[in-house]
C-alpha cells in the first residue's frame, strides 16, 4: 500500500564503465517498512544503496523519496544516511599485492608470493580481478579479498565472519570438518 513516506526507484540502472551494476530496478518500498535487499556477491545491493543515500551518482533513472525527486540532491540534502562496510585492505595496492602482502614482510620471493596470492585468489574466486584496487570492488569482493589475505600466510587459527562460506585445509583443522 503507498503511503506519501514511500521511497519510489524508477527504472534506475548504475554502470561502471562496463560494467552494469545495476540493471533498471523499479520499485516501491512503502514507508516505514523494514526492508533487506538479499542476492550474491556483488549483484548490486551497495550500489543500490549508494544510490539511494547520494553516495553513487545514478546512471539511468530516479530515486523519489517522500514524493521528492532527490536523484540530484547530494546526500545530506537527502535526509538519508549509511553505514559502510570496511575490510581494512590497503588501498593503494591492488588485489593481488594485497594478499600477498604478509609474504612480502616475511621476505618471501616475488614469483612464490605471485602464486601464493593467485591459489588463495581461486580460494575465493577472486582470481579474476587481481589488478583492480580496493576502491573498485564490491563490499563482499572486498571481504573475499580480506580472507585471502588471511589465509595466505596458513594461519593456525583464521578467524572470519559468518560471510564465508568456503573451507580449506586450514579451516578445517581449526575449526572442525564443513
Ligand atoms: N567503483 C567501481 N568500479 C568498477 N566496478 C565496480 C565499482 N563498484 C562496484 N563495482 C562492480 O559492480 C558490481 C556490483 O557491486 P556492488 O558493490 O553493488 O555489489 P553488492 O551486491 O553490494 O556485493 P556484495 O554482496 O559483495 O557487497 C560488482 O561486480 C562490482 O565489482
Amino acid at each position: 500500500m503507498r503511503t506519501g513516506r514511500d521511497l519510489e526507484l524508477v527504472h534506475v540502472s548504475k554502470r561502471y564503465g562496463g560494467t552494469t551494476a545495476v540493471d533498471d530496478v523499479d520499485h516501491v518500498f512503502a514507508g516505514g517498512s523494514y526492508v533487506c535487499l538479499l542476492g550474491p556477491s556483488g549483484c548490486g545491493k551497495s550500489s543500490t544503496l549508494r544510490m539511494i543515500a547520494g553516495h553513487e551518482s545514478i546512471t539511468e533513472g530516479s530515486v523519489i523519496l517522500e514524493g521528492q525527486d532527490v536523484t540530484g540532491l547530494a546526500p545530506a540534502q537527502r535526509g538519508t544516511a549509511m553505514m559502510f562496510q570496511n575490510y581494512a585492505l590497503f588501498p593503494h595496492l591492488n588485489v593481488r599485492d594485497n594478499v600477498a602482502f604478509s609474504l612480502k614482510m616475511k621476505g618471501v620471493d616475488r614469483a612464490t608470493r605471485h602464486k601464493r596470492a593467485t591459489e588463495m585468489l581461486e580460494l575465493v574466486d577472486m582470481a579474476h580481478l587481481p589488478d583492480r584496487l580496493p576502491a573498485q570492488l564490491s563490499g563482499g569482493q572486498q571481504q573475499r579479498v580480506a580472507l585471502a589475505r588471511a589465509l595466505v600466510t596458513d594461519p593456525r587459527v583464521p578467524c572470519w565472519t559468518s560471510r564465508c562460506r568456503r573451507w580449506t585445509r586450514s579451516c578445517a583443522s581449526a575449526c572442525g570438518p564443513s
